[in-house]
Order: structure tokens, then C-alpha cells, then sequence
């Protein structure tokens, strides 16, 4: 309750400070906030896609300057009003963003952001160019922001219009952050072998953090060009660009309360400077830049995580929204009807996998029916975890077959194999570590819900997000672990953290869970805990494919085996015929056969 009221106070605060700001300060000062107004909104866009998506752009001035091109040669050669400029100039950004980031977003490692220096270079370079433009010289006499007929001329009328919209932006993407799409947003540092493990598309989730970041920006263009009435390439340019990079670094990367602090710690910054340096040197441009570099390796050395990370044990914590209280009284999410048990579930045949030279996976075939489970043993190497990458679409097959309730999943994605009713748990956990255990489960409801970017952004999504959080505690309560739902994953130990996967899978109301060794490092009650509620899945009719190295585990649990030594099948059937097995007593447990 402290940490929610200590918030709710530092935004009141904020609030009340700009209501009165306009009229404790002077002109000068009113213009300051202006551009500090401004340049947050493009440092939240930033925040987003680097902070939340891992996306580092170089390039984002460009797409505040295409909107306020856009808006004001609407205005000057067509007479179109300030208004309608707003929708036509964040329609054109989103869409310059769309063909930018559908041709670049696939470019990995370092690549992607030399990508948006090349925009953030050509872009400028292009309106100084075109006649229509201006050139160099830019677009003059735009019209003023308005209301009803009253003109916005004054940087105090504007001030309200540029922080209402602030406002307004900051509160969409907290509550977008906060919502099925948001935690998907948030969970794509994860990588694509995550997401796509709950049916979330990982390139589709950074273009559309792309898209919104310059939708954002083209509001701050927009505001830009009718605040100002002029515009010409240079506040567009890469250095501009670095400039927000810089307030995103000094306000803190993750938090969209770093953009304000940073954006207000810069320009203020700059603002003395420009003041000061003139006094001592004739080369205050350029020993200002000087200034800047400098903070910012200090910054990169010494406070990463920005002004909000240095002033963290001072300030609370979200919850945004207090999902645990709605979960209570939620409807369930649909579930899918389970095959009869017994039924032919899964059927590999012959499945082959080659990494250049090395055979790991040699013609494996085996069979698993609705509601059992089935033991993939082997000693190390023995290729069952490449076996697992295979059925769940992580990796290519090289040759063979399988089936999946009858249908071919071979040469299917992850994603399709995942939405068919495939969960898995991995051998080297994929967790968020910064999200809840709570927020964790969530994800692997993502398919079982519809609610996009608008519904979250737009907080209309509450009844489902209630549906959501009921399913997800209903499944960290069938792990033990409903003490912990609020804590940050990455707080629990190894073993407790593959529980976790497990009850996020579970949330995906799977037909085929597999389980990649997920006892280890859980203590003897806590296996025992985890037997249980795997034989209790069975019972409900969930059908079970687990790899294991505790033989005790496996074998007091398990229906069949499948033994791999090698890359190929040993042996199949049941845990008995297993350990009279000579081969697999040789190959497995190192006896002589
Ligand atoms: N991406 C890869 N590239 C090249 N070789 C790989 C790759 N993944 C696995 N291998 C190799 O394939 C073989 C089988 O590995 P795999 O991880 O499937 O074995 P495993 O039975 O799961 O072993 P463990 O029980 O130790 O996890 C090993 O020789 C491994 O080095």
C-alpha cells in the first residue's frame, strides 16, 4: 500500500508542478518546459523500443521530422488545418516506420542499429534536398496549434496542449505495458524461442514496439512544427537522434518515468551550458558537445541504469494495476477439448537431425497416446533435448516425419506448433527475471486471449486480464508456489524457477506438455510435490513427454520409456522391461551388457 501511495504522490506532485509551472516561471522558462514536453515524448517511444524491446535506434529524430514535414506542408501548400495535420502526419510516420522496420527488424546483433543510423542520416539529408520542402532553408509561417478559433501562440498555450499530450501518451503506454500485449512487449529480450513458445511472434512484437515508438515521436514532430512555426532538417538530424539515446541513458533505459527525468536533466543541462560556456570561450558549440561525451562515459561507467536506477531506493515501485484483486472474481479462459484417452497423439517416424557432420538424432521413431506419460531417457549427448527442439518446430528436421494429432508438424513453426496445444519447459530456463512469477505464468495464457495494443493501451481490457491472472494463479497454486506469485522470477532458485515454467505451460491448457528435465535442482519433497501434480495432469487426461536424469524420479512416474544412446533408439517400453534391458543397462547405467 506504501509503495502505491508513494507513487500516487510523486505523480500528483508532477501533475500539480505543471499546472502551476506556467505561472511561476517566465517566457523563457515556459519555452524550456516546451521542448522538455517535446522531447519526452520521443525519449517514452525510445524507452519502448530500446528499454522494453532491445531495439537501439539512432534514428529516431528522422521520424519526429517526417511527421512534422508532413503536417506542415499539409498546412502551407494545402491549407489543411493543425488537426487534421496531427492524423495525417502520424499516419505517414507509421507508415514510413512499417516499411523501415518490416525491412530492417529482421537484422540481428550489431546490424539493426547501424540500420537507423542510415535512415537517421538519409532522412535529414532527403528534405534538405526536396524543392517541395524547402531544402535547407526548411517551411516557414506553419499555422499555430488552435483551439475552436483560438490561436496557440503563446508558449504558455501551448505548454498545456504539449503536456496534456504527454500525459495522455504516458498513461497509454503504462497501461500497454501492463496488458497481454504489453507483457509479451516486455518479455521479447527473452528472444524469439520464448515467445514463441507461448504463441507470441517475436518479429511481429518489434514491429509493432517500432511502429508505436515513431507514432510517438510523430506527435512530438507534429507539436514541433506548430509550436515553433518552422521547420528545417537540422533538429532532425543524427545528432538529434543521439541526443534523445543520451536523455533515454541519463533518465534510466527501462522506465518510461526515466524519458521525463532525462529529457529534463538534458535540456536543462543544456540550456546552462549554452548560458555559461559563451562566457569563457568563443567555442561553446563545440565544447559543450565536448561536455556531453564526457557525462555520458561517465554515465555508462558509473550509473547504467540512469537517474531512476540512482534514485530507486528513494522512490516505490508499480504495480500498475492490482491484477491480484481482479483475478477473484474472473471468468475462466476457454479450454480445449482433450483427445480421448489413448488415443494416437504423436507419431515420429524415422526423424533424423544433422548439425554439419554430426548425426544427433538417427532415425528415431516412437509413439505416444493421449494420456500417458512417456520417459526420454539417455546419457549425456544422447540427443534428447535436439529430440525435443524437434518436436516443438525450435529446430529443423534433416529427415523423417511427425504427427500430431494426425496432422504433419514437420516444417511448421514453433509459433503453430505451440497453438496446436504444445507446451514445453526448457533445459536452460526461460524466464523474464525482472517480471512476477505471476506475470511469468501470464504468458502462457497469451494465446487463450485476443486483447491487442488499443484494448491495453486504452485499459479495456480488464475482464480478460482478470480471466488471465485467475488462470495463471490457478496454476502457480498447483506448483506451491502461490506465496511467491509477486515476486520477481529471477529471485527463486534454479529448481523453483522450472516449476515456474511449468505452470506457464500449463496456462497454455496444453494436450502434449514437455517437460525438459524439471527436477532438477528441486529437493526430495519438492520432486515428490512435482510427481504428484504430473500424475494428477495424467488423470485429467494431459498427455506427458518428460526427459530426466533422476532414474528414481522417472521410474516410479513414468508409463514408457524411450532410451536414446548415440542419437538412436534403444529401447522402448515400460520402465520394468527398461531396467532388465542389456543394452540399455550397458549403454545407460554403464553396466556391461
Ligand atoms: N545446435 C547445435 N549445434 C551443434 N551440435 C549440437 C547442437 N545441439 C546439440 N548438438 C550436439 O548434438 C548432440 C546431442 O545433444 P543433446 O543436447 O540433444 O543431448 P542430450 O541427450 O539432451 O544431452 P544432455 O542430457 O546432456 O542434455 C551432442 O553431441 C551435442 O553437442
Amino acid at each position: 500500500m506504501k509503495r502505491e501511495l508513494s507513487l500516487r504522490f510523486i505523480a500528483a506532485f508532477t501533475v500539480v508542478g505543471l499546472i502551476l509551472a506556467p505561472h511561476v516561471f517566465g517566457r523563457f522558462t515556459v519555452s524550456l518546459f516546451n521542448d522538455i514536453g517535446m522531447a519526452t515524448l520521443v525519449v517514452l517511444g525510445l524507452v519502448l523500443l530500446s528499454g522494453i524491446g532491445g531495439v537501439i535506434s539512432f534514428g529516431q529524430a528522422a521520424f519526429v521530422g517526417i511527421a512534422a514535414y508532413a503536417s506542415a506542408w499539409l498546412n502551407t501548400s494545402l491549407g489543411f488545418s493543425p488537426w487534421l495535420g496531427l492524423f495525417f502526419a502520424v499516419g505517414f510516420t507509421a507508415t514510413s516506420a512499417l516499411i523501415i522496420g518490416a525491412l530492417t527488424l529482421r537484422l540481428g546483433g550489431h546490424y539493426l542499429p547501424l540500420s537507423t543510423i542510415a535512415w537517421g542520416l538519409s532522412v535529414p539529408l532527403l528534405f534538405g534536398n526536396i524543392a517541395a520542402l524547402g531544402r535547407h532553408s526548411g517551411i516557414i509561417d506553419i499555422a499555430p496549434l488552435q483551439i475552436g478559433g483560438w490561436e496557440l501562440l503563446s508558449p504558455v498555450a501551448a505548454f498545456y496542449v504539449i503536456w496534456a499530450l504527454v500525459g495522455l501518451v504516458a498513461i497509454f503506454c503504462y497501461n500497454l505495458l501492463d496488458s497481454r500485449t504489453g507483457r509479451v512487449l516486455r518479455a521479447v529480450r527473452g528472444g524469439k524461442v520464448l515467445l514463441a513458445s507461448f504463441g507470441a511472434d517475436i518479429f511481429l512484437a518489434r514491429l509493432k514496439l517500432f511502429v508505436l515508438s515513431a507514432m510517438i515521436a510523430a506527435i512530438a514532430g507534429w507539436l514541433y512544427a506548430h509550436v515553433n512555426r518552422f521547420v528545417s532538417p537540422a533538429p532532425f538530424s543524427l545528432h538529434a537522434s543521439i541526443e534523445y539515446v543520451f536523455m533515454m541513458v541519463v533518465g534510466g533505459i527501462a522506465d518510461l518515468a526515466g524519458a521525463f527525468a532525462g529529457a529534463t536533466v538534458v535540456i536543462a543541462l543544456r540550456s546552462v551550458l549554452q548560458d555559461v560556456l559563451p562566457i569563457f570561450s568563443d567555442y561553446a558549440a563545440q565544447i559543450q558537445s565536448v561536455v556531453f561525451s564526457i557525462l555520458f562515459i561517465l554515465l555508462l561507467h558509473h550509473a547504467r541504469g540512469g537517474l531512476l536506477k540512482v534514485l530507486s531506493p528513494w522512490l516505490e515501485r508499480k504495480p500498475v494495476r492490482n491484477k491480484v484483486g481482479w483475478a477473484e472474481t474472473a471468468s475462466s479462459l476457454k479450454r480445449r477439448d482433450l483427445p480421448a484417452k489413448g488415443a494416437p497423439l504423436l507419431k515420429v517416424e524415422g526423424v533424423v537431425k544433422r548439425f554439419r557432420g554430426l548425426v544427433a538424432v538417427n532415425e528415431v521413431s516412437f509413439d505416444i497416446s493421449a494420456g500417458e506419460i512417456v520417459g526420454l531417457i539417455g546419457p549425456n549427448g544422447a540427443g534428447k533435448s535436439t529430440m525435443f527442439n524437434l518436436l516443438t518446430g525450435t529446430l529443423p528436421l534433416s529427415g523423417g516425419r511427425i504427427e500430431f494429432l494426425g496432422t504433419e508438424i514437420s516444417g511448421k513453426s514453433q509459433k503453430e506448433i505451440a497453438l496446436m496445444g504444445i507446451a514445453r519447459t526448457f533445459q536452460h530456463v526461460k524466464l523474464r527475471p525482472q517480471m512476477s512469477v505471476l506475470e511469468n505464468v501470464a504468458l502462457g495464457a497469451h494465446a487463450r486471449a485476443s486483447s491487442g495494443f488499443l484494448r491495453g493501451g486504452l485499459n479495456l481490457d480488464s475482464t480478460e486480464e482478470a480471466s488471465i491472472f485467475a488462470e495463471a494463479r490457478h496454476q502457480i497454486s498447483r506448483i506451491g508456489l502461490s506465496q511467491r506469485e509477486l515476486d520477481n522470477a529471477g529471485s527463486l532458485p534454479l529448481g523453483l524457477q522450472r516449476m515456474v515454467e511449468i505452470a506457464r505451460s500449463l496456462a497454455s491448457d496444453p494436450m502434449l506438455l514437455i517437460l525438459d528435465e524439471p527436477a532438477a535442482g528441486l529437493r526430495k519433497a519438492e520432486k515428490r510435490a512435482l510427481s504428484d501434480l504430473l500424475a494428477r495432469l495424467r488423470e485429467e487426461g494431459v498427455t506427458i513427454l518428460i526427459v530426466e536424469h533422476d532414474m528414481e524420479f522417472v521410474m516410479n512416474l513414468v508409463d514408457r520409456l524411450v532410451v536414446m544412446n548415440f542419437g538412436t533408439r534403444l529401447f522402448e517400453g515400460d520402465p520394468a522391461a527398461a531396467r532388465a534391458d542389456c543394452g540399455v543397462r550397458a549403454a545407460y547405467l554403464g553396466e556391461a551388457a
